[in-house]
């Protein structure tokens, strides 16, 4: 008990787990949620013309500790989550050593107790050394509460392999996350393969490399019953595989980076390699079916693939250059600017009616970063419902706050943002875990000491 009592007072509360977007005051008493009414009491925060959201969840970051210390730290990355809104997110397994076994899950759960600015779930490996031909190990792993497996940045191209550890994750109802790639295919691919990489003289990485093996994977987890989540759809043909497998009842889920939902190749054209990523930027009919399919709900979830590189790592020629891109500080800003109209920003519940095709309300955004990604992963203490007892694990924004990416003012420790200088509207205020401040009037709060998280 902290003793805490303090009301966000007017503010626009939208928690898609009720189906709520009205105006209330917010009341917390110590960790929880007081009241969501009328009621007023304790310290008053004014939040008239603020919204105030569920915690956002990242299913896909790169914390980058242990090994990769000078492009992020559990702390460094865990401020860019709070000032971007986030109160969870799930941390890659490519680490040095790779989180294939429960040592490193346990030393990555000691880090985000001692210095996380929000909660963390560790991914383990699906293999040895994201080597592709041993499991890891899972087991040990599931024990500690992992509850996703993935080879993030190292496509599982062995279908013997995969279907393995499908039938392993399958006996704890774990998730199977693989990076859905052919790397055959992509071989040596510096962008996406089409008219762009063509004029720029770089060799492409095909739609096709990762259609096929979403479609090889779709087609093992129907088999195996497994809950297979495919990462960073990229491809308008990817998004169509997906959508065929829900109608047949796959468990599949999905997600999608801001930066495909509004980056083409073209950002390509300078060679600037803060533009190169994976899987690559693709074309605006990829965009145009990205949006769609976030819309009707063929992708679940917003996530960010935040990816950090020192500047000595990403400053170099293009094909030199590692892949990955910076997001937990812009997603929340980019995507309401990119996919929610105006009018949806005006009065609770928006225009009324539907958002035109490819664009969601306020509700439908704040459902793909935080409530439906919640819900993949079985975070039961985040993702809403805001309702009195549950915690006060929220984010306080001002969905009219222009601002402009300044890549310098980034809390996390790398600068290599694709939206450097672009006018975003957006802007966090607080962010609140369990009722402690993470971030106040839009600063990082000082790391929390919490009890580690665990998978439920
Ligand atoms: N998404 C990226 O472009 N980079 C990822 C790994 C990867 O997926 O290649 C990284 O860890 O840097």
């Amino acid at each position: 008990m902290t003793g805490q009592l303090l009301t966000f007072t007017g503010a626009r509360v939208v928690d898609p787990a009720r189906g709520v977007d009205e105006i209330a005051n917010v009341v917390v008493e110590d960790d929880r949620i007081a009241s969501a009414g009328e009621e007023s009491r304790g310290l008053r925060i004014d939040a008239a013309g603020l919204v105030i959201s569920p915690g956002l969840v990242d299913l896909h970051t790169h914390l980058r500790e242990p090994g990769g210390e000078d492009a992020e730290t559990v702390a460094t990355g865990t401020a860019a989550a709070a000032v971007g809104g986030y109160t969870a997110v799930c941390a890659m397994a490519n680490t040095d050593p790779v989180c294939d076994h429960a040592g490193v899950v346990e030393q990555v759960l000691r880090l985000a107790r001692d210095a996380a600015r929000c909660d963390v779930f560790p991914t383990g490996a699906i293999t040895r050394g994201l080597g592709g031909s041993e499991l890891a190990e899972m087991g040990s792993m599931a024990a500690l509460g992992v509850g996703c497996f993935s080879d993030d940045g190292h496509p599982v191209q062995s279908a013997r392999v995969l279907r393995q550890a499908m039938a392993y994750a399958r006996t704890w109802d774990a998730i199977i996350c693989n990076h859905a790639e052919d790397s055959d295919l992509a071989a040596g691919g510096q962008l996406h393969a089409g008219e762009v990489a063509g004029r720029l003289g770089l060799s492409g990485r095909p739609a096709e490399a990762e259609e096929i093996m979403v479609a090889r994977d779709l087609r093992l987890a129907a088999s195996s019953g497994v809950r297979l989540h495919v990462p960073h759809v990229s491809t308008a043909g990817a998004v169509e595989l997906i959508r065929e497998a829900k109608a047949r009842g796959v468990r599949v889920t999905a997600e999608v980076t801001p930066h495909h939902l509004c980056l083409t190749d073209e950002s390509a054209v300078g060679y600037d390699p803060v533009f190169k990523v994976n899987p690559p930027l693709r074309t605006s009919v990829d965009i145009d079916a990205l949006r769609r399919g976030l819309a009707d709900g063929t992708i679940d979830a917003i996530a960010t693939d935040h990816a950090p590189h020192s500047h000595e790592q990403k400053d170099q020629e293009w094909t030199q250059a590692p892949p990955g891109m910076v997001g937990l500080e812009t997603a929340l800003a980019v995507t309401l600017t990119e996919l929610v109209p105006d009018d949806e920003l005006a009065t609770p519940g928006g225009a009324g009616g539907a958002p035109p095709d490819g664009l969601l309300s306020l509700s439908g955004l704040v459902d793909r970063l935080s409530t439906r990604p919640a819900a993949v992963w079985g975070l039961s203490e985040h993702g809403g419902p805001l309702e009195v007892g549950a915690p006060a694990t929220f984010t306080v924004f001002d969905p009219q706050e222009r601002w402009t990416v300044d890549p310098a003012a980034l809390r996390g420790r790398a600068r290599n943002t694709p939206f450097a200088g672009r006018r975003l509207r957006g802007r966090v205020r607080y962010t609140l875990l369990r009722g402690r401040f993470t971030c106040r009037d839009g600063e990082p709060a000082e790391p929390l000491a919490t009890s580690p998280a665990v998978h439920p």
